[in-house]
C-alpha cells in the first residue's frame, strides 16, 4: 500500500505523528475513528511491523515508560544472542515494573524481557496493566514480542497497549488484543461445556 510516506532504511514506511490519536481514547473508538478518518493502522512491510510514530510526539508517561526499557535493557544477559531487549510495564496504579532477557546454557530455558517483567508484576501482587514498552538495539525497526509473550501478556487482559520502540526513537502501538487475535484465554477454560 503506497502511503505517501517518508520510508526507512528497512523499507517501513512512517507515519506522521501528528495522526496519533490521543492516549485516553477508548480502544472501539479509536478502530473506529482510523478507519472513519482514513487512519493507517500498523502495516507489516516485508515482514516487519512498520513504525507509525516518533517517540518525542508521545505524552511525557509514555516517553519515561520507553525510557525505562531502555534502561531495563542494560541489564540483559544474551551471552548466545548478542541480542538485548528491555521491557517497562505500566500498572493502573501507575507502577512500573522492568525486566530484560536473561538466557541460560540451556538455550531454551532462556526467558523474554516482557515475561520477566509481567513476572515480576505479578510476583509483587500486580495483575491490571496499562501499557508495556519494549525495545532492543534494532535501529529504524521497532521489536514485536515473540508469540509466547503475546500469550503470557493476555493472560492479564486484551485490551491494553503494546510500545513496540526501536532504539532510535520510533514507535508502534498495538493492543495486546491485536497482537494477538482469535487467542486461547482464561475464560475459554470456564464454558459452560466443561
Ligand atoms: O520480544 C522479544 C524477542 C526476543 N527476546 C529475546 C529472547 C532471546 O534472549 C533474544 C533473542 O531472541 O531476545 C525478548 O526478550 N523479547
Amino acid at each position: 500500500m503506497k502511503l505517501g510516506l517518508p520510508t526507512c532504511a528497512s523499507g517501513v514506511r512512517l507515519k506522521p505523528s501528528s495522526t496519533a490519536l490521543p492516549s485516553g481514547t477508548p480502544r472501539h473508538t479509536q478502530t473506529q475513528l482510523r478507519k472513519s478518518s482514513g487512519m493507517a493502522e500498523p502495516q507489516v512491510s516485508k515482514g516487519k511491523l512498520a513504525i507509525t510514530g516518533a517517540v518525542k510526539d508521545l505524552p511525557d508517561s509514555i516517553r519515561d515508560l520507553i525510557q525505562r526499557s531502555h534502561q531495563a535493557k542494560t541489564l540483559a544477559y544474551c551471552p548466545y544472542s548478542n541480542f538485548r531487549v528491555g521491557a517497562a510495564l505500566l500498572t493502573e496504579d501507575g507502577t512500573v515494573f522492568l525486566g530484560c532477557n536473561v538466557e541460560n546454557a540451556c538455550y531454551n530455558l532462556g526467558i523474554c524481557a516482557e515475561r520477566n517483567a509481567v513476572s515480576t508484576a505479578v510476583s509483587q501482587g500486580q495483575k491490571r496493566f496499562k501499557a508495556i514498552a519494549i525495545t532492543s538495539d534494532l535501529k529504524k525497526q521497532v521489536i514485536s514480542p515473540c508469540g509466547g509473550c503475546r500469550q503470557v501478556m493476555l493472560e492479564f487482559g486484551a485490551d491494553w497497549d503494546v510500545y513496540m520502540t526501536s532504539s532510535d526513537g520510533f514507535y508502534t502501538r498495538m493492543t495486546v488484543q491485536e497482537l494477538l487475535p482469535l487467542s486461547f484465554r482464561p475464560e475459554d477454560l470456564k464454558s459452560e461445556e466443561n
